[in-house]
Order: C-alpha cells, then sequence, then structure tokens
C-alpha cells in the first residue's frame, strides 16, 4: 500500500501520521518519499495519532525498600525512545519516586480530590500533585468503581476539574463480567465515555484506558481480537459524539494482565496505543519489556 503524505501530517524523525482505511492489511508497508528520497527503514502502525504510552499502575503496593529498588530497574532499563512512560505509585511514595526517577519517566497520582484542596480529610489536591511536579492522574479505575463506589458523575467531574488544572488524565473505563456476558460490553464502555465527553474541557491530555474488570489482577487478558473490538468501538464513538479528529488523535490503552509474554500481540492491534500494567509493572525488567513492545507495531517499509 502506498501512502500518501500531506502537510498536515506530522514528522518526527522518522515517525508521521497518515489516514488508513480499517481494516488495514496487515503487514502494512508504506512507501513515500522523504526529502525527494524513498524511505527505507521502519514505519509504526497505529490508528491514532499520538505516540505509543505505557503506564504502570503500582495501586497500593510496595515499601520505600521495594520502591527504590523499581525506580532503580527503571533507572537503568533501556527504553525505546518513542514511547511515553508514567508510572503511578502510592501517594505517600510520589514525591520519593519523583525525586530519584529519571526524567524520562513521568509520574502520575492513582486518584485526586474532585476540586480545590481545603476540609477533605484523606483527600489528597490536583495543585497538591502538581506541587511535587506530577503531570498525570488515573481516573475512573475500576477498583474505585466497583471497591470505593464512584460513579461516573463523580469520576466525570474529578477529570474536568484535574485536566481544567492542566493535569494529564488517564481515564479507565470497562466492563464487568457479566455486562460482557449479557452482551452489554460497548454499552457500559460508551456510557462511562460519555460521563467524561460531556465535562471534558478538551482531550488533548486524555487518554483512554480500556480496562475490562474480568481481566483486571485475574491472569485472564483479553484477547488481542477482543481488545482491538472495543478499542474500534470507542474511537468510532469518539469520531460520532465528539469529532474525527479526537478519534483519531486520542490513545486508546489496553490494561487487564498485560505482562511481558502477552504485550506484543497485544502491540500489534491497530487500535492499541500502549498499556495501563498493573502487576507486571512492579517488576523492572519486564515493565521495560512491555515499554518496548511498541517494536512490534514496526514493520519493514
Ligand atoms: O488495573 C490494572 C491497571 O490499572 C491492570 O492490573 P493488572 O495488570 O494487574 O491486571
Amino acid at each position: 500500500m502506498a501512502a500518501t503524505l500531506s502537510p498536515s501530517h506530522r514528522f518526527s524523525g522518522l515517525r508521521f501520521s497518515t489516514s488508513l482505511p480499517t481494516p488495514s492489511p496487515s503487514p502494512l508497508r508504506l512507501v513515500f518519499p522523504v526529502a525527494g528520497k524513498p524511505f527505507r527503514g521502519v514505519a509504526v502502525c497505529m490508528a491514532g495519532t499520538g505516540k505509543f504510552f505505557v503506564g504502570g499502575n503500582w495501586k497500593c503496593n510496595g515499601t520505600k525498600e521495594s520502591i527504590t529498588k523499581l525506580v532503580s530497574d527503571l533507572n537503568t532499563a533501556t527504553l525505546e525512545s518513542d514511547v511515553d512512560v508514567v508510572v503511578a505509585p502510592p501517594f505517600v511514595y510520589l514525591d520519593f519516586v519523583k525525586s530519584s526517577l529519571s526524567e524520562r519517566i513521568e509520574i502520575s497520582a492513582q486518584n485526586s480530590w474532585v476540586g480545590k484542596g481545603g476540609a477533605f480529610t484523606g483527600e489528597i489536591s490536583v495543585e497538591q500533585l502538581k506541587d511535587i511536579g506530577c503531570s498525570w492522574v488515573i481516573l475512573g479505575h475500576s477498583e474505585r468503581r466497583h471497591i470505593i463506589g464512584e460513579d461516573d458523575q463523580f469520576i466525570g467531574k474529578k477529570a474536568a476539574y484535574a485536566l481544567n488544572e492542566g493535569l494529564g488524565v488517564i481515564a479507565c473505563i470497562g466492563e464487568l463480567l457479566e455486562e460482557r456476558e449479557a452482551g452489554k460490553t460497548f454499552d457500559v464502555c460508551f456510557q462511562q465515555l460519555k460521563a467524561y465527553a460531556d465535562v471534558v474541557p478538551s482531550w488533548e491530555k486524555i487518554v483512554i484506558a480500556y480496562e475490562p474488570v474480568w481481566a483486571i489482577g485475574t491472569g485472564k487478558v483479553a484477547t488481542p481480537e477482543q481488545a482491538q473490538e472495543v478499542h474500534v468501538a470507542c474511537r468510532d464513538w469518539l469520531k460520532k459524539n465528539v469529532s474525527a479528529e479526537v478519534a483519531s488523535k486520542t490513545r486508546i490503552i489496553y490494561g487487564g494482565s498485560v505482562n511481558g509474554g502477552n504485550c506484543a500481540e497485544l502491540a500489534k492491534q491497530e487500535d492499541i496505543d500502549g498499556f495501563l500494567v498493573g502487576g507486571a509493572s512492579l517488576k523492572g525488567p519486564e515493565f521495560a519489556t512491555i515499554i518496548n513492545s511498541v517494536t512490534s507495531k514496526k514493520v519493514a517499509a
């Protein structure tokens, strides 16, 4: 296949973005001139036009000792350059991780308060997160929805507040097993997407994390086809309900039992723009393997 580039396509080194039919043949061969000469090298094929994104959600895990080791492993790991990497330590270790982790990796919180800080015992405000150099927050995680009881409206408000204050938001969505079995996967995901879409000021700093609840912490990963199917549906939803531009630019990442062994096959899917990783992000070398699975998106041109 030959892809024609126009001035609106972005170049960054050898990276570019273009619109391709879905589904596209695989492997996808792109032929185009760079500076008048035929392009030789590697093309990264993603349906979305954003950079591959991998987040490590450490959840309520770790001690100062284990986190020191994890940070040291991450600092010495060799990571592909064309991936945005973010880790989300527990609140109490955020500052410590921020000051000891390589600047190559950004820091995320696992939650934030819905408005300006004040008399809200036990909460952490967006302003405080920014104050310690945190640039992202995970919101709408299934553990907060289903264990803590946060609902769509509350999560939407939190997302709007964090975005308005300049934080990036990893906005989680995903269905329960019984919802999947009842054929409600798309309905649930679309309703959760709508709760964000109704209130967020813009989509520039949102990464959507599709995390089917039945796959989280269970070792029962979604198949690449199952994940791809939902990612395409979500991208379509964004196209119809927000805009074609947001649909193509917003990264949709997958989470739920991703590990060093299954990441490459998942990453090959056109609409999987990265991962949100729980358990496997607590092991530095394995997390590095997942980050570097961006290479399986690359095909020789
Ligand atoms: O919830 C997750 C990331 O936010 C996924 O957790 P696991 O990778 O442990 O299944």
